[in-house]
């Protein structure tokens, strides 16, 4: 279950002429996501979605939804937000903050093949491009400093070898984003989440991506790290396919060209992607907010995927 405020059509009769939707008509439940209430929304112009944050405030909201229409407007396929007649995005529903995006056609494709990550690495180049010119500024809030916060933590929690890895690998990306290399990456909004259930397909072509709201400024070559740590990989084991790191990579490539040090900075920014889950994943398991309400996802994948691109070397960027 994932609606954690009710709201019925009835409750929506007066809320909803703010915006210039005409009458809302049919409103469903959505049953995926563990972290905002979301609903289909049928109204006289069309289908759209609405949401309610449950853990995000107001002031939070802005670099995120700000973010989605910009991309929006350049022709990127992410929910578009609407706005009210007073031209503001985020509005108060049942005491929270929520928004009204159009919905996106299409489903998830669970089963990835070269022809899917190609579609999502062409995506991502454009939206990197897109994202240049955005002029709101919020660092990506699961980057390095919150790594190097959050390690400490959960250290208490864990195995000797979990910890061991924790703290060794900890150290091994702190010494790499002081250097040069790392510097020198190109850097700009970044999804940073782009997961096979924030995507939607129609056969075998892209129809868009959603849940921006881990995005944040951060290099770019992170957020590739983060997509391919998902798109490419086998479930069980971790290991990267490596049909679809090349399809992925090239398509990407083809838009949006690599530099040298995003080339000397691919392996390492694998392992930073993964570290950046497994201490998510660890932290919900043993740390997890009072309000709760579901079970957090598994962190041993991501400890499997960090081992994993420690000891195997990933196929190189196309440069
Ligand atoms: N604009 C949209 N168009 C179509 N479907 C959408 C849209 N936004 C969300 N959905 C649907 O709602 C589901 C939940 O959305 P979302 O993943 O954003 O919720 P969440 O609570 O933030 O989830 P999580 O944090 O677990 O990823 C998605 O899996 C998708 O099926
Ligand atoms: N993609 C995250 C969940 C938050 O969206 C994870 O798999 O840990």
């Amino acid at each position: 279950m994932a609606v954690f405020t009710a709201v019925s059509l009835d409750d929506l009769t007066q809320w909803i002429k703010q915006f210039p939707l005409g009458r809302a008509l049919a409103l469903d439940g959505i049953s995926s996501g563990i972290d905002n209430s979301n609903f289909f929304l049928t109204t006289e112009r069309g289908e759209y979605v609405l949401t309610i944050f449950e853990n995000l405030r107001f002031e939070q909201l802005p670099f995120y939804v700000q973010l989605m229409r910009h991309l929006a407007q350049q022709g990127i396929p992410v929910p578009a937000p609407v706005p009210n007649g007073d031209g503001e995005l985020v509005v108060t529903l049942h005491g929270k903050p929520a928004i009204i995006v159009s919905r996106l056609s299409g489903a998830s494709q669970l089963d990835p093949q070269p022809v899917h990550c190609a579609e999502v690495g062409r995506m991502l180049a454009r939206m990197h491009l897109a994202g240049r010119d955005f002029e709101l500024h919020q660092p990506n809030l699961r980057g390095l400093d919150w790594i190097l916060a959050t390690a400490p933590e959960v250290q208490p929690f864990l195995s000797i070898e979990e910890a061991a890895l924790l703290r060794t690998e900890t150290a091994y990306q702190a010494d790499f984003a002081a250097g040069a290399t790392y510097a020198a990456l190109p850097r700009g909004p970044v999804h940073a989440d782009l997961f096979r259930n924030n995507v939607m397909f129609e056969g075998e072509r892209l129809s868009g991506c959603f849940d921006f709201y881990f995005a944040g400024v951060d290099t770019w070559l992170f957020d590739i790290a983060v997509t391919v740590n998902d798109w490419c990989i086998d479930l069980a084991t971790g290991r990267l396919i490596d049909a679809r790191v090349r399809a992925l990579l090239d398509a990407y490539h083809a838009a949006r060209p690599f530099t040298q040090e995003e080339g000397a900075a691919w392996q390492p920014m694998l392992r930073a992607g993964a570290l950046r889950f497994w201490l998510s994943r660890l932290y919900d398991l043993h740390l997890p907010r009072a309000a709760e309400l579901l079970t957090p996802h598994d962190p041993t994948h991501f400890e499997r995927i960090l081992r994993e691109r420690i000891e195997r070397a990933a196929p190189q960027l196309p440069l």
